[in-house]
């Protein structure tokens, strides 16, 4: 009998891609880091990297972010290559001003939360929206409110982050990364700096906004029952290579290779 796909399936097969990483290689001086690394990502896709310590996974999102730059290869953000331009034909090394550009399309929440202490909530909000998006205070504090709101912190906007606890202050982060509308998400293990009683939280606000659909996502994280919630697609990273990818079934329940059952084994201690 034919197999019938549900309607999010058909729906992701039929997104555009919205970043493309080709034949992407990184090195460290003589180590080799990634290699020959091939991801798409859909319009509205949420991806999770898993993989041991070591194997890339970071390296990954933050040549995404602009922060490193890939050794070979190219990144695409929406058809727009980040690290390059083609100037007849050819493929150039991107300015910085170009480097700038792209960057405005990405945003990016650490494990350390990186608000300004001496700023209010809301004022962690709307500074990069006023100077870097060029929107008035107000637009900016509306969107500001309307995200906080979405993280569930819309009355501790004249607070000091001081005054929140680390699960508050990283739904702030997240708010105020939503802020500026990126077309693609970044989530590098976002909770792992936290107290195990705050983790939830903040769990859940990703879980939300990935629910709503519209945010494109790529997350780096090792709780896996997180990623089997949120992911629409897991990658097993191992030694700078995607050694697995699937459904989050397929990957977690499913593992196909020796070195991804060790690893999921050590989840089940
Ligand atoms: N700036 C750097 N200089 C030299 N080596 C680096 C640098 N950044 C990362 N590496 C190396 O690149 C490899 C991949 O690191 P990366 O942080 O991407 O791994 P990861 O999978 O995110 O690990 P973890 O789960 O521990 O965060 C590691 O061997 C790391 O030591």
């Amino acid at each position: 009998m034919e197999k019938v796909e549900p309607a999010s399936v058909v729906q992701m097969e039929q997104a555009e891609t919205l970043v493309r990483y080709r034949n992407v290689k990184k090195a460290f001086g003589d180590t080799v880091v990634l290699n020959n690394l091939d991801i798409d990502v859909k319009k509205g896709e949420k991806i999770a990297l898993i993989g041991p310590s070591g194997s890339g996974k970071t390296t990954i999102i933050r040549m995404l972010m602009t922060l490193e730059q890939p050794t070979a290869g190219t990144i695409e953000v929406d058809g727009e290559m980040l690290w390059h331009k083609k100037v007849n034909g050819e493929l150039k090394p991107a300015d910085e001003k170009h480097l700038r550009k792209v960057r405005g399309n990405i945003g990016m929440v650490f494990q350390q939360y990186n608000l300004f202490p001496h700023m209010t909530i809301m004022k962690n909000c709307i500074e990069a929206p006023i100077h870097v998006l060029g929107l008035s205070k107000d637009e900016a504090k509306e969107r500001a409110v309307a995200m906080l709101e979405k993280v569930g912190l819309a009355d501790k906007v004249d607070m000091y982050p001081s005054q929140l606890s680390g699960g508050q202050q990283q739904r702030v982060a997240i708010a105020r990364s939503l802020v500026m509308q990126p077309k693609v998400m970044l989530f590098d293990e976002v909770t792992a700096a936290l107290d195990p009683e705050l983790v939830g939280e903040v769990l859940q606000v990703i879980r939300d906004i990935a629910e709503e659909g519209k945010t494109t996502m790529m997350l780096i994280t090792h709780e896996m029952d997180f990623a089997r919630d949120v992911a629409d697609r897991i990658l097993f990273l191992d030694k700078g290579s995607i050694a697995e990818q699937g459904t989050p079934d397929d990957v977690l329940n499913h593992p196909k290779t020796e070195r991804l059952k060790t690893f999921l084994g050590r989840f089940h201690a």
